[in-house]
C-alpha cells in the first residue's frame, strides 16, 4: 500500500482563505511584527514568506532587522515597543537567536496576548493544561490539523514525538495528550527510538536529521508527520529540501504521510496567520 501524501499546501490554502475572509470583516486590519536577527539566508526566506502570506490575507506587517551583534537590551526594547503599539496584534521573534541572547528572557518579555508563536510561559502553560484560552505554537497546531484531517479521533492511539524543543516537540506532545492519545517523547538520549516508533499509530518527527526515520521503524498503517526541514546536496551539484523521514520507503508502510516540502511548512505559516487573527480579535472590541 502506498500512503496518502497529506497535502499541506492545500490545507494551508483553506486556512488562509478563512483567515482572509474573517480579517476583512474586522474594523482594523490585524498587524504582525517580526523581529529578525542575523543574516542566515534560510531565516530570511522564512520571514519573507511569512510577510508575503500576511499581505495576502490583508494584514499589516512590519519587520525589525538586526545584525548578529545586537544586544539583548536592544531586542527587549523593540519587544517593549511592539507590546505598546496598538496597531500590532502579533509579535514573532524568529528563532534561533544568537547565543549571547537569552531566548527565554526574550519570550518572557512578549505580551502574552500578542505572542502568536505561543512561546511565552503563560501560553506554553495553557497548552500544557489543555489549551483553553491561550495562543498555541504554530507548527504543532498545524501538525494537529493535518493529523485530524486523516484521523479525526485520536483517543487511545499511541503517539510518538521525536524531538523535545519548546517550539515543536513539547507543545506537540501536549496537544496530542489533550486529544487523549498516549504520548511518548523521544530525544537525543532516548535509548531505543526505533523500537518506540514501531508502536506508534501517529509519529511526529521534529529533529532536523535527513533520513533519520526508516521504513522498518514504522507500524504498518501509521500516520507520519515530518516537521524536519533539511537542505541536502543533490548529485547534480545543487541542493533540495528533505524532512527527517526516508519518504519513499516509509510511504510504502504508512497510511498517510506529509511530504517535505509541501507538508507541515505551509501549515505553520497558515497557523501563524490564524494566531494573529485570533490575537487581533481578542484585542479589538467589535
Ligand atoms: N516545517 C516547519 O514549519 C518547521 C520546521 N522545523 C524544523 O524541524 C526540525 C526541528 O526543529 P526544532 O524543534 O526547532 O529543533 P531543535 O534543534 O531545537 O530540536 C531538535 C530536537 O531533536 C532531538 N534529537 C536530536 N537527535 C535526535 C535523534 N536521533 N532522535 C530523536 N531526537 C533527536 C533533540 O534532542 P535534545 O534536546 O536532547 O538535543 C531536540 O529535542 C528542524 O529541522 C527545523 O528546521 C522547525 C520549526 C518549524
Ligand atoms: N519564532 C519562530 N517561529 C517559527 O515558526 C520558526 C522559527 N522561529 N524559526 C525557524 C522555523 C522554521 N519554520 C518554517 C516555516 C515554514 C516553512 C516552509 O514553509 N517550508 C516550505 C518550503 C520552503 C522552501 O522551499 O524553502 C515547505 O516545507 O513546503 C519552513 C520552516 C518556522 N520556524
Amino acid at each position: 500500500m502506498t500512503a496518502l501524501a497529506i497535502d499541506g499546501a492545500a490545507q494551508a490554502g483553506a486556512v488562509l482563505a478563512d483567515v482572509r475572509a474573517r480579517a476583512a470583516r474586522m474594523a482594523r486590519r490585524p498587524g504582525l511584527a517580526v523581529i529578525l536577527v542575523g543574516d542566515d539566508p534560510a531565516s530570511h526566506v522564512y520571514v519573507r514568506s511569512k510577510l508575503k502570506r500576511a499581505a495576502e490575507v490583508g494584514f499589516e506587517s512590519r519587520t525589525a532587522r538586526f545584525s548578529l551583534e545586537v544586544s539583548e537590551a536592544d531586542i527587549l526594547a523593540h519587544v517593549a515597543a511592539f507590546n505598546a503599539a496598538p496597531e500590532v496584534d502579533g509579535i514573532l521573534v524568529q528563532l534561533p537567536l544568537p547565543d549571547h541572547i537569552n531566548t527565554l528572557r526574550v519570550m518572557a518579555a512578549i505580551d502574552p496576548d500578542k505572542d502568536v508563536d505561543g512561546l511565552h510561559a503563560l501560553n506554553a502553560g495553557k497548552v500544557a493544561q489543555g489549551g483553553a484560552g491561550g495562543l498555541t505554537p504554530c507548527t504543532p497546531l498545524g501538525c494537529l490539523m493535518l493529523i485530524k484531517s486523516v484521523a479525526p479521533d485520536l483517543t487511545g492511539m499511541n503517539a510518538v514525538v521525536l524531538g523535545s524543543s519548546n517550539i515543536v516537540g513539547k507543545p506537540m506532545a501536549a496537544l496530542l495528550l489533550a486529544e487523549r492519545a498516549t504520548v511518548t517523547v523521544a530525544h537525543i538520549h532516548t535509548r531505543d527510538t526505533p523500537f518506540l516508533c514501531c508502536g506508534a499509530d501517529v509519529l511526529v518527527t521534529a529533529v532536523g536529521k535527513p533520513r533519520l526515520v526508516r521504513a522498518d521503524w514504522i507500524k504498518p498503517g501509521a500516520i507520519v508527520i515530518d516537521v524536519g526541514i533539511n537542505r541536502v546536496a543533490t548529485p547534480e551539484g545543487g541542493s533540495r529540501l528533505v524532512g527527517d523521514v526516508d519518504f519513499d520507503a516509509v510511504r510504502e508502510v504508512a497510511s498517510a504521510i506529509t511530504p517535505v516540502p509541501g507538508g507541515v511548512g505551509p501549515m505553520t505559516i497558515a497557523c501563524l496567520m490564524l494566531n494573529t487573527l485570533t490575537a487581533a480579535q481578542a484585542r479589538q472590541v467589535g
